[in-house]
């Protein structure tokens, strides 16, 4: 192993212009930068085509550019091991998992991060849009200074040590800066889209990857009085809330039917309109297990600010009761379809304090 070197960075290259910034932002800076490309996904044929090259091919033109070193780490094995298992065993249990958080937690702050520090990288950096601040051996995390932009969410259960020598430098720009940035600069990927979605999946679609893992599991879509409307394939093809794909008309004007529940058990999807009276689709509160502490965690009663889901706006929540591994919270407004497995981060402010993962929802009371 090499003695890590203070003025060293590894910078996680997407491919995408945020990173690329980050990049050209720490060479700047005056430290010694060299970017990698995380490859996470080498099955060509699972995905019909190889979203990643054209990915690796503008991380490298970038580097190029900079004129940085540039490699390839490949963490193909890693991946599949840590993220697609818990992506896949989510969706068979029926809950809804957040590769992307995993993939942070794992992958990008985990076995990358130990990587560089391996190679004799005091720091790695990420295009996050989120800061960072370390006083006596504690990192704090901040949301981006762009709030349409903030990434913090997905940082939601990476381990507080695991930040620890992490740079942000895209976290104190907004997004339009960057992009003006990348003009100036003239990098090759400046005009590249924003990148969506999961990971590695890119252009694949969730039900037609999930398909190769899970056998359809058929049974009935029922409406929240239990009668019959039709059938489902398997319900991990859906997600409560979801609109589209049930295939069952309402026969009402203008409004559609919802997914707002999935029983296990009977193996039912539970269908309803998308309304706040609607039972079981709005919940006031969860026990959230799985618990990440970045930042002091809450105490009993405390009252904080939490992001349901990314794209959210925080809402107010307040701590009912902690236990080990878990918190119960209760949502000062109702919150709309929250799904078993997702997770809702905790915030004190700017600050991200952690997360966790809904295990259970309490629904309104006169409905359930
Ligand atoms: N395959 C990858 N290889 C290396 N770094 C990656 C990879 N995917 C994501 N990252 C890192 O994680 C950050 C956030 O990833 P995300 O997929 O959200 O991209 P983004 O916000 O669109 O950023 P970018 O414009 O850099 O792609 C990226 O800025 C980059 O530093």
């Amino acid at each position: 192993m090499k003695t890590p070197d203070d003025n060293r960075i590894l910078v996680a290259l997407s491919g995408g212009v945020d990173s690329s910034i980050a990049a050209a932002l720490l060479q700047k800076r005056g430290y010694d930068v060299e970017g990698a490309y995380i490859r996470t996904w080498l099955d060509e044929e699972d995905l019909g085509e190889c979203p990643a090259a054209q990915d690796i091919e503008d991380a490298e033109a970038v580097a190029d550019h900079l004129g940085i070193p540039f490699r390839i780490v490949n963490l193909v094995r890693n991946y599949r091991e840590k993220v697609v298992t818990y992506l896949v065993d989510g969706y068979r249990r029926g809950i809804t998992p957040n590769p992307d958080i995993m993939c942070n937690r794992e992958m990008k702050f985990g076995v990358f991060r130990d990587v560089a520090r391996q190679e004799g990288f005091s720091h790695i950096a990420t295009g996050h849009y989120c800061r960072s601040q370390s006083s006596e051996g504690q990192t704090r995390i901040l949301e981006g200074i762009d709030k349409t932009k903030d990434q913090s969410y997905f940082l939601a259960l990476t381990r507080g040590e695991d930040l620890q020598n992490v740079v942000f430098p895209v976290g104190d720009l907004r997004k339009a800066e960057v992009r003006e940035l990348a003009n100036e600069i003239g990098l090759p990927n400046a005009r590249k889209k924003d990148s969506q979605g999961i990971c590695f999946l890119g252009k694949v679609k969730i039900d037609e990857f999930l398909s190769r893992y899970i056998p359809d599991s058929p049974g009935d879509i029922v409406d929240t009085a239990g009668t019959v409307r039709g059938t489902h394939k398997g319900l991990h093809r859906f997600t409560i809330g979801q609109r589209r794909g049930i295939g069952v008309p309402s026969n009402t004007d203008n409004e559609a039917f919802v997914v707002v529940a999935k029983d296990l058990e009977k193996n039912q999807l539970v269908i309803g309109f998308d309304r706040p009276e609607t039972p079981l689709l709005y919940q006031t509160g969860a026990i959230i297990g799985s618990l990440n502490w970045i930042g002091d965690p809450p105490s009993k009663g405390e009252t904080l600010a939490a992001k349901p889901r990314y794209r959210d706006p925080a809402q107010e929540i307040q701590i009912i009761a902690t236990g080990e591994g878990r918190i119960e919270v209760e949502f000062k407004n109702p919150q709309r379809a929250l799904a078993l497995g997702q997770i809702l981060a905790f915030y004190r402010g700017e600050e991200l304090i952690g997360g966790g993962t809904y295990e259970a929802v309490e629904h309104q009371k006169e409905f359930s």
